[in-house]
């Protein structure tokens, strides 16, 4: 059955500019997916209707094959779970945040998971009575990860989860998404501004520009761009990357 489809789904904004028109995808398997785009050209936005946090102009999305409609917006955000650049800590200790699906959904707390993902975002020694909102940066969105993957969700939405981290937690981060849940590993799709990070963390690339939408393998991606404006995003990276 498939985890995340979109199909001819376009997006125009208010004023009448389109971001994209009639693009199409889909997630068979729990795989990892790159969405790269020029700044600006919807990749955010993509992502925040394929967790419907926003609609599209047109077109439909389906979990597990079944449309939107279909969904009551919570167990679809249960399944498809988006996380944002800055986390945001619930009010609360450490213990608390990652209390917050066994909480609102009435389950058992499963305590030797949690644990066994603090230690795999690098968290093992942090005091879970600490008030979460004291954490840092990186700290905090690697609980908003743990918190997140205890909900046990068929696909991260990640938008720039690692933009404003420092190496190490980037590397943690990293590290637990790609190593996490052996028997119900997440299927992954990464915005990213990181081209290295991009072909680390993905087998797949979706690309975004000028409205249109291009999918093919993530090596092939960077070795052969399949589209001019592929090949000049990649110069234009390259370049502001540096030598
Ligand atoms: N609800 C909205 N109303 C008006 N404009 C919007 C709305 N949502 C997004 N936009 C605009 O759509 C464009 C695309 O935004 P989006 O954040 O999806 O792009 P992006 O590719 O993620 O950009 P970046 O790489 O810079 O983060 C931007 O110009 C943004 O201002």
């Amino acid at each position: 059955m498939g985890i995340l489809a979109f199909a001819n789904l376009s997006k125009t904004l208010p004023g009448g500019r389109t971001l994209f028109s009639s693009i199409s995808a889909a997630i068979d398997e729990p795989e990892s997916v790159a969405l790269l785009a020029p700044s600006g050209h919807g990749k955010s936005t993509l992502l925040r209707i394929l967790a419907l946090l926003d609609t599209a102009s047109g077109g439909e999305v389906l979990l597990e094959s079944k449309a939107s409609s279909g969904w009551h917006p919570q167990a679809w955000r249960k399944k498809a779970s988006y996380v944002a650049q800055q986390s945001v800590m619930l009010p609360g200790t450490v213990a608390d945040n990652l209390h917050t699906f066994s909480r609102l959904h009435e389950t058992p707390f499963d305590e030797a998971e949690a644990t066994r993902l603090m230690k795999a975002a690098g968290l093992s020694s942090m005091d879970w009575a600490k008030e979460a909102e004291t954490l840092s940066g990186g700290e905090k969105q690697r609980v908003a990860l743990v918190r997140s993957l205890l909900a046990k969700p068929s696909v991260l939405l990640l938008d720039e989860v690692t933009a404003s981290l420092d190496e190490h937690s980037k590397e943690a981060v990293e590290k637990l998404l790609l190593t996490v849940g052996s028997e119900a590993k997440p299927a992954l799709v990464w915005v990213t501004h990181d081209m290295e990070q991009a072909r680390r963390v993905s087998t797949r690339t979706w690309f975004m520009a000028d409205g249109a939408f291009t999918a093919c393998e993530t090596a092939l991606f960077f070795r052969r761009p399949p589209t001019e404006a592929a090949e000049r995003f990649l110069q234009r990276q390259a370049s502001e990357a540096g030598p």
